[in-house]
Order: structure tokens, then C-alpha cells, then sequence
């Protein structure tokens, strides 16, 4: 009489791309036996046990578990009626023993009770170390034991181990097998295994043969053995990679090593197991799609898992002492570079003077009193040029003296200063010539009595700067000079009153940059921060492992950002602290509103972040994409140039992108005081909504499609 099935495949189709990996696998376990899957490396056995356990979607077939189709109904009795234990460790090295086998344990609805019973039972089964011994700092093979008894410790009645006894001794192994068919026959469990070790297939119930995306076998060790005429499973296992090797080097079919009549004969015996061949092509036929799966089963949220999910994260966060520290240090590190270097007034810009009038920077017998002598309602200069000297005693600039224009251009052309003040001999006099005769003055007055400026521009931050900073001050020179002589001092200004609202024309430029560094800076750390979480996550298996056990993508989702919402927040918390401490900015509008905003950019950050994560294979790919998007965004979203100098449809562009809005809104409430119902406050708010939420759900999509 026919057992029961456990599994059951039919025709199953899956390719990466135009490489076909499973090509109508058809194949039935039957409850309460162990079904030993061999075939070589890269022949497809990992592919096709992701596809049973619902982590990979085949492209077209069926798989039946326990008689459960994969279509999402009843999903939860199914993962509690499956173990899994995948080829990669997928553990969390952060954790102990025991809080690894109490994750799991809690995840399959176990009792802290029955895990600590079942913890003890496979920790003298399996020989596994100390239970607070930590994952990081056990050997491989310690890891795989682990590995083993997380997929025992449910008591599942369906056993999918891939390469369970890979780096085990061969004490061990036996026990690993040994307790396999205990639990086979004394609770009916049933097993799919793959392993390298072929002989050890031998205990298997049933030996399938793996090669060009097809099972060639599926029979007993015994009948394989005589169907195939040789000694051992390894003769048939060499036989079967030597002629796929001939094939896939002379890309045609082989004929030498294994009869071809005894693997077509295999074949027809498969069928055979199946039903007609006609019976399969209908099937084939109908090529009925996967359209959910185990790990598909849903956005359930389910208060215990989310217990062991948030519990597990934590303790993950909290045992990485190198990540806090980064995560911590990182925000205060960045903006105090920031206050730093940015906007501040640049300090000892190399200055050449040719002072033709005193022939010295210094001045030394100079008299302030007796530059501008006021007498008979008339002024007369003396040394004016000593006294604008004077006023250039200022940090910004270090005064070089040359005795020659031509020696001081050399020197701008050499690199030795960037830029030349030039004085001519009777500055003094001229220039009271200049003030007497007004307009009547003649070319050669106006000419010798104005001071000349040679300005190394290739720079033209510097530049202006100290240009503008040298105008400046003349400004306060002539002013306080008319002043002492009795004259109108605005009178030689250019006649245009500068009257500036919300922020001083002096005030650094620190403050026009400082919302755009804030917002952009929380945006990539959230972005960082969730994109390496989670796809180091799924690196490791644990994401996979975590859903066969019956976790929802959306529960490890949440669970990770919830833990992540409570670092943003204090990493926001770091920013806003240094904003107001350091920064010295006059921050008139709503404290709370600006870190609101903050927040939120963090926030679509994180949300940025869980998109990004899946589609980057690697924590690199995901680095280089976040950090990469900083430089654009830097440039792009008005912070150091407006955005009003871009061409139009890069401003509208600029405008669309997350951050842009955020920026102006954080802006206009530090300087303005503007309140959450300005339109332009709102806004910024409204589009880190609009982003986060479109993250979200392209990222839940994108997961979902991308099995
Ligand atoms: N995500 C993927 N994208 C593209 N190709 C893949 C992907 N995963 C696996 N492959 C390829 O599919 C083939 C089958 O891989 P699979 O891991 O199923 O083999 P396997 O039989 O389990 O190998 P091994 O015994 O070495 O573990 C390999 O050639 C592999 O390179």
C-alpha cells in the first residue's frame, strides 16, 4: 500500500535569467521516509529545495507540503510543520546558543519551558557547546550543529536539511543520521536531505539524482545500485558528474561511462511514478503559477513573533559595540567637521601690499591723529594709507610687503599670496583732491587716488571673499574719515541703502547651510543604517530562515524599524544639539516643529533604505548607492548653490526629490519662524510623507515579486 505524501513536485520550471537551473522537476516524498538528493555542485539541489520552501518562485509547477498547496492558506500549521535548515548558517553571530534556539523556539509558538527541554535534549544529541557561549566565537562546524537543532527544535513533522553534515566528524554525522531515522520511524517524521557525502545517502529511503535540471533517479539505494550495476552510490554519483561534464564540454549528449539506457530507463521509471507522460505534459500545460508561498504569507502581524523579532534586533543592536559607537559618534563627528569648516570666515589669506605711499606694511611712526587734520572748515589726508592698514588688522588676512607691483603679480602668479593691494605714492593727497574737486576732478587724480585690487580668482570662494571683505572695510574707513572731517560720511557710498530681514548680511554663511546638512545628513543615516541592517540580514540567511519559520516580511520589517525609529531618534536628537550649541545659530521658530522635521527626513531615510535593500545584492552595492546619492543630493538640492541657478527641469527635478522641500520648510522655520501651516512648511513635510510612503510600498512590492 502507498504511504501517504509528505511532498509533492510537479514539473517544476525555474531559470536565473536564460540559464535554466530546474527543468520539470516532478518528484514525491513519502511521509515517514528520508529522501537523500544528490547530484554535483551547481546542478541545482539548493534552488530546488528554496523553491519547496517557498523562498524561491519557480517559474512554473507545483509543490504540495503536507497537502498544503503553497498558496498561502493555512500557512501558519505549515511552518510550524516544517524544519528547514538551509546551506549557509543563517544564525545571528550576536547571539548565544541559547538565545538563538529560543528565537526560533518563540517564532514556532514554543513555551520557554518546552524550549529549554528540547535545548537540553539536542544539546547532548548534537554535542553543542556551552548554551551562553556566543555564535561569533564558535568553530564552523559548532555553527552547523546549531544550525541543526534550530531546524529540530520544533519537532517538525517535515525535515529540509541542506548539507546538514558538512564540516562534521564522522562520529557525529552518524548520530546526525542515526537520530534522523529514529525520528522517521518513531514519529513519522519525513526528510529531505542534501549531501556531498554520497555514501552516507545510502541510509536514505529513497536516492534522487540530480543532473541538467532533471532528477534521474528516484529509487531506493538498492535497486540504484543494481539498475546501475556498481558497488557503491559514489560510482553511480562519478558516473553521472563525468558524463555531465562530457556533455557540457562537447555540448553533446555522452556515451560512454554511464549507459544511456539505464538513465533513459530511470527516467521512464520516474514517469512512471508520476502517471502518463501525457498526464505530466497536461500539467505542464497548464503552467500554473506560484502566486504566493510560505514566504509570501502575508503582512500577518503577530504580537509573539514581533516580541521575538524586536527582542532579537535589540539584542543584536545593543551586542554591537563597534556599531553604537559609529552609529552614535557619526552625527556629532560629521556636523562638528561641518561647523568647522563650513561658512566661517576663511583666516590668514596671504595678501601682498605694495604700500608706494610709506613703503611699509607696519607703519611704525605712524599717528592716527594725524592722517586727517580738520581746520578753516577744510580736511587734509596724511598717510591714509597706514591708517587703511590699520583696518586690515584682521584675522582674514596676512599682510606680505613687496616694493614693486610687478614683484607682488610675480608672487599671486607663484602661489605665494592670492591677491595684491596696491597703494599708490600720493594716495593721500590725491585722494583729498578726489573729495575737494568732486566731479571737476581730473583722470589723473581719480586715478592716483584710488588703491588697487590684483585678485587671484581661481578660487572664487576666496576671491570674493576677501575681496568683498577688503570693500567692506574701506567702506568703514571713508565713513569714519568723512566722519572726522566734518563731511557727509555716506556721501561717496554708492547710493543704495542694503537693508537685510531674518539674518544679518555678516551673519555666517553656516546658517543658510545648516538646514540642508542637517536634513541630508539624518536622510543618509537612516538610509545607511536600514539598507545594511536588513540586507546583511538577508546576507546571512536569517531573513529567510526567520520567514520559513512563519515571520512575515512585513513583521521583520517593522521589527527592524521600530528599533531603528528609536536610534534615528537619538541620533536627530545629537544633531539638533550641536545645531543650537555649536552652531550659534539665532533659531527663532519652533523648536519642536525643526525636529519634527529632522525626524522625518530620517525617517524617509530608513524608508530609502528598505528600498534600497532589495535590489543590492551586497552591503557594498548598497553603500556605494546611498552614500554615492549623497554627492548629487549635496549639489542637487540647493545647499551650497540655489537652486534657482539650475536650468528648469532640473529645478523641477530638484523640487521633486525628497529633501529639497524639507531643506527650504527647515529653513524658513529656524530663520523665519514659520509654523507648520505655512504653505512651504507643509509642503516639505507632505513630500517626505508622500516619499516614505511610496518607499514603502514599492519596497513590499519589489519583495514580493522578486523571489
Ligand atoms: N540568485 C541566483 N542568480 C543567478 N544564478 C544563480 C542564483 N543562485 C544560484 N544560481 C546558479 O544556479 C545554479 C544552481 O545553484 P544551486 O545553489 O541550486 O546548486 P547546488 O546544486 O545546490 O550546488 P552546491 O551543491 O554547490 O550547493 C548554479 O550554477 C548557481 O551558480
Amino acid at each position: 500500500m502507498a504511504l501517504p505524501q509528505a511532498i509533492k513536485v510537479n514539473n517544476l520550471k525555474k531559470a536565473y535569467g536564460s540559464k535554466r537551473i530546474l527543468d520539470g522537476i516532478s518528484m514525491k516524498v513519502e511521509q515517514g521516509t528520508i529522501f537523500g538528493l544528490l547530484g554535483a555542485s551547481g546542478c541545482g539541489k539548493t534552488t530546488l529545495i528554496n523553491c519547496i520552501v517557498g523562498t524561491k518562485k519557480p517559474d512554473s509547477g507545483d509543490v504540495w507540503i503536507c497537502n498544503y498547496t503553497p498558496d498561502g492558506t493555512n500557512i501558519n500549521d505549515l511552518t510550524l510543520k516544517l524544519g528547514y535548515m538551509p546551506q549557509e548558517l543563517a544564525l545571528i553571530d550576536e547571539f548565544s546558543i541559547k538565545d538563538t534556539l529560543y528565537y526560533f523556539g518563540t517564532i514556532y509558538k514554543m513555551k520557554p519551558e518546552k524550549i529549554k527541554e528540547r535545548h537540553e535534549y539536542l544539546a547532548k544529541l548534537l554535542d553543542l557547546p556551552d548554551a551562553n557561549k556566543y555564535l561569533k566565537h564558535c568553530s564552523g562546524g559548532q555553527k552547523r550543529r546549531v544550525s541543526f537543532a534550530v531546524a529540530l527544535i520544533h519537532n517538525p513533522e517535515i525535515l529540509i536539511l541542506d548539507e546538514p553534515t558538512v564540516g562534521v566528524d564522522p562520529i557525529l554525522r552518524e548520530k546526525i543520521w542515526n537520530h534522523m531515522k529514529e525520528i522517521v520511524n518513531e514519529n513519522r517524521t519525513t526528510v529531505i536531505i542534501t549531501t556531498h557525502y554520497i555514501e552516507e545517502a545510502r541510509a536514505a529511503d529513497v536516492v534522487a539524482f540530480m543532473r541538467n535540471g532533471k532528477l534521474l533517479s528516484q529509487d531506493s539505494p538498492e535497486n540504484l545500485l543494481a539498475i546501475f550495476q556498481k558497488e557503491s552510490l559514489e560510482e553511480i554519483f562519478l558516473s553521472i558528474c563525468q558524463e555531465q561534464q562530457y556533455e557540457l564540454q562537447n555540448e553533446v549528449p555522452a556515451t560512454q561511462n554511464v549507459s544511456q539506457s539505464s538513465i533513459n530507463s530511470l527516467n521512464e521509471s520516474v514517469i512512471d511514478n508520476y502517471g502518463s507522460t501525457d498526464e505530466l505534459r497536461k500539467s505542464s500545460d497548464k503552467e500554473k503559477k506560484h502566486d504566493k508561498g510560505i514566504s509570501m504569507s502575508s503582512l500577518q502581524l503577530h504580537p509573539y513573533r514581533m516580541k521575538a523579532l524586536i527582542n532579537k534586533n535589540w539584542k543584536q543592536f545593543y551586542r554591537n559595540i563597534g556599531g553604537i559607537l559609529f552609529l552614535i559618534t557619526f552625527p556629532i563627528c560629521q556636523m562638528w567637521f561641518f561647523v568647522n569648516s563650513v561658512g566661517t570666515e576663511p583666516k590668514q589669506l596671504k595678501l601682498g601690499i605694495v604700500n608706494n605711499e610709506s613703503m611699509t606694511t607696519l607703519c611704525e611712526n605712524f599717528d592716527w591723529n594725524s592722517t586727517a587734520i580738520y581746520e578753516d572748515n577744510d580736511c587734509h589726508f596724511r598717510n591714509l594709507t597706514c591708517r587703511f592698514l590699520n583696518y586690515l588688522e584682521h584675522p582674514m588676512f596676512d599682510k606680505i610687503l613687496y616694493h614693486s607691483i610687478e614683484t607682488a603679480i610675480e608672487g599671486v602668479k607663484h602661489g605665494e599670496i592670492i591677491g595684491v593691494l596696491y597703494m599708490p605714492a600720493n594716495f593721500s593727497e590725491t585722494f583729498e583732491e578726489r573729495i575737494r574737486l568732486g566731479k571737476d576732478s581730473d583722470d589723473w587724480i581719480v586715478n592716483y587716488g584710488e588703491l588697487k585690487v590684483y585678485m587671484d580668482m581661481t578660487n572664487k570662494f576666496t576671491g570674493v571673499i576677501l575681496a568683498t571683505k577688503m570693500f567692506d572695510l574701506f567702506t568703514k574707513f571713508q565713513e569714519e574719515l568723512f566722519q572726522e572731517c566734518h563731511l557727509q560720511k555716506k556721501i561717496s557710498n554708492i547710493p543704495i541703502q542694503e537693508n537685510y530681514l531674518y539674518v544679518k548680511k555678516d551673519a555666517p554663511l553656516t546658517i543658510s547651510v545648516t538646514p540642508g546638512m542637517a536634513v541630508l545628513l539624518v536622510f543618509l543615516l537612516g538610509s545607511t543604517m536600514t539598507s545594511q541592517i536588513i540586507i546583511k540580514e538577508k546576507l546571512d540567511g536569517v531573513w529567510d530562515r526567520s520567514i520559513i519559520a512563519g515571520v512575515s516580511s512585513l513583521e521583520i520589517t517593522l521589527s527592524h524599524l521600530s528599533i531603528q525609529s528609536i536610534i534615528m531618534l537619538v541620533e536627530c536628537i545629537e544633531v539638533f544639539i550641536m545645531i543650537v550649541w555649536t552652531l550659534n545659530v539665532n533659531i527663532v521658530g519652533n523648536y519642536l516643529l525643526l525636529f519634527f522635521i529632522t525626524y522625518l527626513a530620517g525617517v524617509c531615510g530608513m524608508a530609502f533604505g528598505f528600498f534600497v535593500s532589495t535590489f543590492c545584492q551586497s552591503l557594498g552595492e548598497a553603500n556605494i548607492f546611498c552614500t554615492g546619492l549623497y554627492v548629487p543630493m549635496t549639489v542637487i538640492c540647493g545647499i551650497i548653490w540655489p537652486i534657482e541657478a539650475m536650468p528648469v527641469f532640473l529645478r523641477w527635478f530638484s523640487l521633486f526629490l525628497p529633501c529639497t522641500l524639507g531643506i527650504m520648510s527647515f529653513r524658513n522655520v529656524m530663520t523665519k519662524g514659520w509654523n507648520l501651516w505655512n504653505f512651504q512648511v507643509y509642503n516639505g513635510i507632505g513630500l517626505f510623507m508622500i516619499w516614505t510612503i511610496f518607499f514603502g510600498i514599492a519596497s513590499i512590492w519589489l519583495i514580493k515579486i522578486k523571489r
